[in-house]
């Protein structure tokens, strides 16, 4: 059995980088971006003023003039106009060009205007470039904007708006098919028998993967049919570019997922990791037109399922595209506990951001892997390492929230 940390790295290794695509700005949202964007020229592309009021040369107001004779207005999206002489003031309204021969402006609330003159009070702090967003300040032509193997967020979109990016080169969509199976599960809208349950795990697992940004998501269910199984799922790996198994991985005599994923020729990565939940999960990868299809058959117990994938598939697949991994999370346990077998624990956890600015997490003592219903109330999970025994009150560990 191979520890998380082996696991972990055995799966982000063996992972590539998902092909690209030009698609149009206004669909980049959440999308990994796979090109460098340069300034196609300076921004600001002028003086720019940042205050409504009057534009006027600092050093005729430094030494000693008061009143200014108004000369014109420059608008915001009108071309650059001039200040008749240095004792003359322009209105001006903010995102206009700054006038030739002005430097600086003073906001509206510090002047008077009277008889076509703008009268200044004393005591008002004039330099070059006051209330002035200098041009080329924020950045020159050919400045690297935005670098590739960032998620595009709204922060991003705007840098592309701005220097005329219609278009952007970002990583593909993954064609994801989950695939649930066993024969005591019945679709949503049956009525159970009583040795049947609903199913839900292909349903949440679709869910988390839609709120991680993957939006191209297939659910299939096949019964604990070894031929089906094996006939739908050959068909699968004809057609989609990631695949997620929940249940029938572990040691029962129903369980046929790995013996057939092996025989349609899917190489194993590893089974079995020292985790609780999850210790069946299974990993391996399918050859597919010279590419290399990820394919993960995760523990069916609904908990183990759904850790198994933010801890596991979300990262895999978030490389896979390029996406900047995510930073880790700590808080501190807030009990103490102890677990005493040699795995490393994901313990669903409550979290508490306290006015001390700590992050703190609460765990569940949740019945089994099988109670998702607890587990609704949290907001990840801690992981506890393996190789400890007890897990003191205020010591900090890395937490995943769950994906929302
Ligand atoms: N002898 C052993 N038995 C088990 C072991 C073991 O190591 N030795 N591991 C246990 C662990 S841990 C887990 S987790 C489960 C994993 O089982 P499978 O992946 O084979 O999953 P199934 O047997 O198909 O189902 C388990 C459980 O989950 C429910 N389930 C499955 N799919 C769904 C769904 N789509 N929606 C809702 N619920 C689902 C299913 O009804 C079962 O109750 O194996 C242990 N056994
Ligand atoms: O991985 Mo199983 O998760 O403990 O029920
Ligand atoms: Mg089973």
């Amino acid at each position: 059995m191979i520890t998380v940390q082996e696991a972990e790295k055995l799966i982000l290794d063996s992972i590539g980088s998902i092909e690209t695509e030009e698609i149009a700005l206004e669909k980049a949202l959440g999308r990994c971006l796979r090109e460098s964007v340069l300034a196609d020229r300076s921004l600001p592309p002028f003086d720019r003023a940042t205050m409504d009021g009057i534009a006027i040369n600092s050093s005729s107001y430094n030494t000693g003039l008061r009143k200014f004779k108004i000369c014109g207005t420059a608008a915001a999206g009108s071309p650059q106009e001039a200040l008749s002489d240095l004792k003359s003031a322009m209105e001006i309204m903010t995102g206009a060009a700054l006038p030739l021969h002005a430097d600086c402006v003073v906001k509206i609330e510090d002047v008077e205007i009277k008889g076509g003159k703008a009268l200044l009070p004393d005591g008002l702090k004039l330099d070059f470039h006051t209330a002035v967003h200098s041009q080329a300040s924020d950045c020159k032509t050919g400045d690297e904007l935005l670098s590739p193997n960032v998620k595009i967020s709204a922060k991003e979109i705007a840098i592309a708006a701005s220097v005329g990016k219609s278009k952007l080169l970002v990583s593909k969509t993954p064609k994801i098919t989950i695939v649930s199976t066993g024969d005591e599960l019945v679709s949503i809208d049956q009525i159970p028998e009583s040795h049947q349950i609903r199913r839900s795990n292909d349903a949440t697992l679709g869910a988390a993967l839609e709120s991680a940004g993957f939006q191209e998501v297939n659910l299939v269910h096949i019964p604990d049919d070894p031929e089906q199984i094996e006939t739908e799922l050959r068909q699968i790996l004809s057609s989609c570019d990631a695949l997620i198994l929940a249940g029938g991985v572990s040691k029962g005599k129903f369980d046929y997922v790995p013996e057939i994923l092996a025989k349609l020729g899917v190489s194993i990565r590893f089974q079995w990791v020292s985790q609780r939940p999850g210790k069946p999960m299974w990993y391996g990868q399918f050859s597919r037109d010279g590419s290399r299809l990820p394919v993960f058959a995760l523990p069916g117990n609904p908990v183990s399922c759904f850790t198994c994938l933010r801890r596991y598939v979300v990262p895999a697949l978030e490389k896979w595209l390029q996406m900047p991994a995510s930073k880790p999370v700590y808080a501190k346990i807030s009990h103490d506990m102890s677990f005493k077998q040699e795995l490393t624990l994901f313990v669903p956890a409550m979290i508490e951001s306290r006015p001390s600015g700590e992050l703190w997490a609460k765990p569940l003592l949740f019945n089994t892997s099988g109670d998702f219903i607890s587990v609704a109330k949290t907001d990840g999970f801690l992981e506890l390492p393996r190789g400890r025994k007890v897990f003191p009150e205020g010591e900090a560990f890395v937490f995943y929230p769950w994906p929302r």
